[in-house]
């Protein structure tokens, strides 16, 4: 009897291998050649350039949608001066670190604590004040007479984290150097969010956003060259048909032009093809792909809800199409079931227009004559998707 084990080894030694190198399609490498790119990669290189001469150059933010090239710039940038600065002995530092990777504000703060060279004895992982942490990352700078530049990579998140604690830590972060006696910090912020810089205190917009580059979105048609580079790296000659290529870039392409969603595609579509052993990758496992990527999303968004949360969404899957007034009593009737204490009907309206802003629900205003007006609530994923994630959750399994 042929062991299953075995024979997936032995196809896979032995099988069609269409990925050369899969180490080019994931998203933290950095290609040689950046398409379409050329006058952020300028406006970048100018504007941190002044480290170089040894002074200091101004905070900069970066912005632009999801996908557009923004790391993959200020990181590439970055290397070109430490290559040119490794020859030099002007002491500079630079640090790179995103918000999203980091829960706490301390976390982050000591993330980039760790990239100055400071030990878990100078400082600890937890335990002191955010204004002793930085603090000492400023002492740091100051002793060593380091020309730190810290990129701050999703800083919109980071604007979010300092909200919760109310310390004006993105303010003294800009105006770092007004304490340094010797040495200079300078702050590069990356953003995807457009509006984030509206939600800062003004006196942060003015020292963040000394200078500021737009990155615009990718076409189609730039989309398809950025693929076409990648496959010609990463792919045996000739394992893409062109519809396949074609569909990737307009599935990619047709919102905001995202180039880390056309290369996910690329790679998800290019692993379906290997393991149904075909030789070219088609239209049909671009399909399949896209289908995956979207399933995975909404299990990972529906996981990431709180309890009460996941609570409405079953509530909302048992009797899809109902009523604020509906859902809140299945609502009611689930907590019951699970032995947990109700939220208010107030909270839960609350909470059904920001799962709405998720666009896994979707609300229709309902006028009822002398009865006012209520909002009905159905799913826009299906109810498969709901059970099939929540069915792993010990405390939902038996409701679902
Ligand atoms: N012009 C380009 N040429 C080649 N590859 C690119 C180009 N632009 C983006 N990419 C690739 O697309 C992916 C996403 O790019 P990057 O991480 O720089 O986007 P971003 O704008 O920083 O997005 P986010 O804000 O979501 O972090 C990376 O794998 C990157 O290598």
């Amino acid at each position: 009897m042929s062991d299953p084990i075995d024979d997936l080894l032995d196809a896979a030694e032995s099988g069609k291998s269409i990925i050369k190198n899969r180490d080019i399609l994931h998203y933290s490498y950095i290609p040689d050649i950046i398409l379409h790119r050329k006058s952020e990669q300028e406006q970048v290189t100018q504007s941190l350039l002044p480290i170089l001469k040894k002074s200091r150059p101004s905070n900069l933010l970066v912005y632009g949608k999801p996908g557009t090239g923004k790391t993959l710039v200020v990181k590439k940038v970055l290397s070109k001066i430490q290559e040119r600065v490794e020859k030099s002995n002007f002491p500079i530092k630079l640090i790179y670190s995103n918000s999203k990777e980091e829960t706490t504000l301390y976390g982050l703060l000591v993330s980039l604590g760790r990239q100055l060279g400071l030990n878990e004895k100078e400082l600890p992982s937890n335990g002191l004040a955010i204004s002793v942490v930085f603090k000492r990352l400023l002492t740091k700078i100051d002793e060593d007479k380091l020309n730190a530049i810290f990129v701050i990579d999703e800083i919109d998140y980071l604007a979010q984290l300092v909200a919760k604690t109310g310390k004006d830590i993105l303010y003294q972060l800009t105006r770092a150097n007004e304490r340094l006696t010797q040495g200079s910090l300078t702050l590069v912020g990356i953003s995807n969010d457009l509006t984030f810089k509206e939600r800062l205190d003004p006196r942060v917009i003015s020292s963040l956003g000394e200078e500021e580059i737009v990155f615009t979105n990718y076409n189609v048609e730039q989309i398809k060259k950025i693929l076409e580079e990648r496959i010609h790296e990463s792919f045996i000659p000739n394992s893409i048909e062109e519809p396949a290529l074609n569909l990737i870039a307009a599935l990619a392409g047709g919102e905001h032009g995202d180039a880390r969603r056309a290369i996910d595609l690329l790679r998800v579509a290019g692993e379906l093809a290997e393991r149904q052993q075909s030789d070219k990758v088609t239209i049909e496992h671009v399909r399949e792909a896209s289908q995956k990527m979207e399933e995975n999303k909404e299990e990972k968004s529906l996981k990431s809800f709180p309890l009460h949360e996941k609570l409405i969404l079953i509530a909302i899957m048992k009797a899809n199409g109902s009523s604020t007034g509906e859902i809140y009593s299945s609502y009611k009737n689930l907590c019951k079931a699970v032995g947990k204490d109700e939220l208010t009907q107030r909270r839960i309206t609350q909470m059904l227009s920001e799962i709405e802003l998720s666009g896994i629900i979707s609300g229709r205003l309902i006028h009822q004559g002398i009865h006012g007006r209520t909002k009905k609530y159905k799913l826009t994923i299906s109810s498969e998707m709901i059970k099939k994630t929540f069915k792993d959750d010990l405390s939902l399994q038996d409701i679902v």
